[in-house]
C-alpha cells in the first residue's frame, strides 16, 4: 500500500528533480486541476527546465525548455507512446473503445479530406453553411437594418460550431422536404438543438475528463452521451446529403475492420467533439481581439476588401452572396498572423506521452536525464513557450503583426538563448498527435471573420469593456474559454 502511495520513491542519480507534493498518491492533482498554468509556472520557477511531479498516482516529467521539445515529440512510439493515455481518456469521455489501426485511419482520412486539395471542397461546404446560418433572420435590404444583440462568445461559438458540423456531417436531403428552403430550415433547427446539448456537455467536459464529476452531473453526462450517440448515429448520418469524405471514409474503414455499428455511433461523438470544441471559442477570441485593437481591425478589413476586389467580388445592396474560395484564403498574410497570435494567447493543450522503457532524455543544455519506465513525459507549451517573454516580447499583449516580417511575409524565426526555435507556438500539439484538422480549422476561422467583416458592421455594446480572463478550469484541453461573455451588436452593412 505504501509503495502504491509513492512513499518509497526517491530521486535517483541523473533523474530530474522529484516533487511528490504533500498528499500521498494524489500529489499535486488538486493544484494541477485548479489552475494548470499557474501551478506549472510555480514549479518551473522552483525546479527549472525539467522536473518530475506526482499527480494522481502517476509521475509526470514536465519539460519546460522549448529547445528540448524535439527529442520528446520525435521519439519512437516504442519508447514514448501517446495512444495508451488517449485510449483511456476517450473511453471515459465518449464511451469509445478504439480498434486496431485507429490512429492511422484518422490520419489517412484527414490527410485526404482536411488538407491540400481536399480543402477546396470543404471550404465550399463551410461557405454554404455559414451563409445559411449567418444571413438568416438578420433582415434584408427591403426591411429596416435592425441591430441585433448577442453575447459574442455565444454567437461565434454557435455559428462556427453549427456550420462546421453541417459541413462535415452533411445536410438534410432536399428530396425529403420538397424544396431547398425547407431543407435549409431543417439544418438550422437541427444544428441549433445539437449546439444547445453540446454546450451542456462542453461545460461538464473538464471534470468528466478528470473523473471528478459529482453523481448528479455524472448522470447528466451519461444522458448527453447517449443523446449524441443517437443524434449522430451512423443510420441517421448516412441519410444526409453532402456528407464529407472525412466522415464517410472513416466509417467505411472501420466497418471494413469489423467495428460494430454501436461503436461507430460513439466514434461520431469523438469526431464531433474534436472537430467542433475548439474552433468556436477561438473565433470568439479572434473577433474580440480585433474589436479591441482598431489598428488590427483596420489592417484585416483592408486585406479582406483587397482580396474581394482582386476576385471581382463586392458586397452591395441586392448583390449576389460572396463566394470565398480556398485560393482566396491563401492570400491573407495579415489574417494568418492574427489567427496565429489569437491561438498563441488562447490555445493551451497538454502533450502527454507514456514512457514504455527506461530512457535518457537529453535537454538543450547538454545534460541527460534518466526517465523511468511507467512514468509520463509532458509538455505544456502555453507557459513553456507561448508566454515566454524571451521568445515573444510582452507575451500578454495581442500584437496582430507578431507573426509577420517587415516585408509583410509570414514570420517563422523566433529565438531563445540565441538559438532558433522549431516550436515557437504549439496550439495544435506536435509530432504524431498534431491536430489533423488544423488546416481546416484555420480556414474556418478565416471564413467566419471574412464574412463577418464583409456582411456586417459590429461593435461591443460597451466599447470600454475589458477582455475577460481565461477560465482556468479548462487548461490543457485545447482552446480556452472566457470566464464570462461580452455583449455585442451587429447589423447588415447594406
Ligand atoms: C482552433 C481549433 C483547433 C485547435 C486549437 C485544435 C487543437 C488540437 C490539439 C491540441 C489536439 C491534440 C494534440 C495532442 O494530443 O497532442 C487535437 C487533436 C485532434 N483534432 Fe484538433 N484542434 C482544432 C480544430 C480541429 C478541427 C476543425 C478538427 C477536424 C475537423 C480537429 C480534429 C482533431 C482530431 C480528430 C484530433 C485527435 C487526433 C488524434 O487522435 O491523434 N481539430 N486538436
Amino acid at each position: 500500500g505504501l509503495y502504491m502511495l509513492g512513499m518509497f520513491r526517491k530521486r535517483r542519480p541523473n533523474e530530474p528533480p522529484l516533487d511528490k507534493g504533500t498528499i500521498p498518491w494524489l500529489g499535486y492533482a488538486l493544484d494541477f486541476r485548479k489552475n494548470t498554468a499557474g501551478f506549472l509556472r510555480k514549479m518551473q520557477k522552483k525546479h527549472g527546465d525539467i522536473f518530475t511531479i506526482q499527480i494522481g498516482g502517476y509521475y509526470y516529467t514536465f519539460v519546460t525548455d522549448p529547445l528540448s521539445f524535439g527529442p520528446i515529440v520525435r521519439e519512437a512510439r516504442a519508447r514514448l507512446d501517446f495512444e495508451k493515455f488517449a485510449m483511456e481518456l476517450v473511453a471515459r469521455v465518449f464511451g469509445y473503445h478504439s480498434g486496431t489501426n485507429d490512429h492511422k485511419l484518422l490520419e489517412k482520412a484527414s490527410t485526404k479530406h482536411l488538407m491540400g486539395d481536399g480543402l477546396v471542397l470543404m471550404t465550399q461546404a463551410m461557405m454554404d453553411n455559414l451563409q445559411n446560418l449567418m444571413l438568416h433572420g438578420v433582415g434584408s435590404v427591403d426591411r429596416e437594418k435592425k441591430w441585433q444583440q448577442d453575447g459574442l462568445f455565444n454567437y461565434s461559438y454557435n455559428i462556427v460550431f453549427r456550420a462546421g458540423y453541417l459541413a462535415l456531417f452533411g445536410n438534410e436531403p432536399i428530396k425529403s422536404h420538397g424544396n431547398s428552403e425547407k431543407a435549409k430550415k431543417h439544418d438550422r433547427d437541427h444544428s441549433e438543438e445539437l449546439f444547445g446539448e453540446f454546450r451542456k456537455y462542453d461545460k461538464l467536459f473538464p471534470r468528466l475528463a478528470y473523473a471528478v464529476l459529482p453523481p448528479k452531473d455524472k448522470l447528466e453526462a451519461e444522458r448527453l452521451k447517449r443523446l449524441f450517440w443517437n443524434m449522430l448515429s451512423i443510420k441517421k448520418t448516412l441519410q444526409k446529403e453532402n456528407i464529407s469524405g472525412w466522415i464517410t471514409d472513416q466509417f467505411q474503414d472501420r466497418a471494413d475492420n469489423g467495428m460494430p455499428e454501436y461503436m461507430q455511433d460513439r466514434f461520431m461523438l469523438l469526431l464531433l467533439w474534436a472537430s467542433q470544441g475548439n474552433t468556436g471559442p477561438a473565433s470568439f477570441w479572434l473577433l474580440l481581439y480585433l474589436m479591441k485593437h482598431p489598428e488590427a481591425m483596420k489592417a484585416v478589413s483592408e486585406e479582406v476588401d483587397r482580396v474581394l476586389k482582386e476576385n471581382g467580388q463586392e458586397v452591395k445592396p441586392g448583390g449576389a452572396q460572396i463566394n470565398l474560395t480556398r485560393d482566396m484564403l491563401l492570400k491573407t498574410p495579415v489574417l494568418d498572423s492574427v489567427v496565429e497570435e489569437t491561438l498563441r494567447l488562447t490555445a493551451a493543450p497538454v502533450l502527454i506521452r507514456a514512457v514504455k522503457e527506461n530512457l535518457n532524455l537529453k535537454i538543450s543544455s547538454g545534460k541527460e536525464y534518466a526517465i523511468r519506465k511507467g512514468d509520463r513525459v509532458a509538455i505544456f507549451p502555453y507557459t513553456a513557450v507561448q508566454m515566454d517573454p524571451e521568445v515573444h516580447p510582452e507575451p500578454e499583449k495581442f500584437k496582430y503583426n507578431r507573426f509577420l516580417n517587415e516585408d509583410g511575409t509570414k514570420k517563422s524565426e523566433f529565438f531563445k538563448n540565441g538559438k532558433r526555435l522549431k516550436y515557437f507556438t504549439m496550439p495544435w500539439g506536435a509530432g504524431t498527435t498534431i491536430c489533423p484538422g488544423r488546416f481546416f480549422a484555420v480556414n474556418e476561422l478565416k471564413q467566419f471573420v471574412f464574412l463577418m467583416l464583409s456582411y456586417f458592421e459590429f461593435e461591443l455594446v460597451n466599447p470600454k469593456e475589458e477582455i475577460p480572463d481565461i477560465d482556468p478550469n479548462r487548461w490543457g484541453f485545447g482552446t480556452m474559454q472566457p470566464t464570462h461573455d461580452v455583449q455585442f451588436k451587429y447589423r447588415l452593412r447594406y
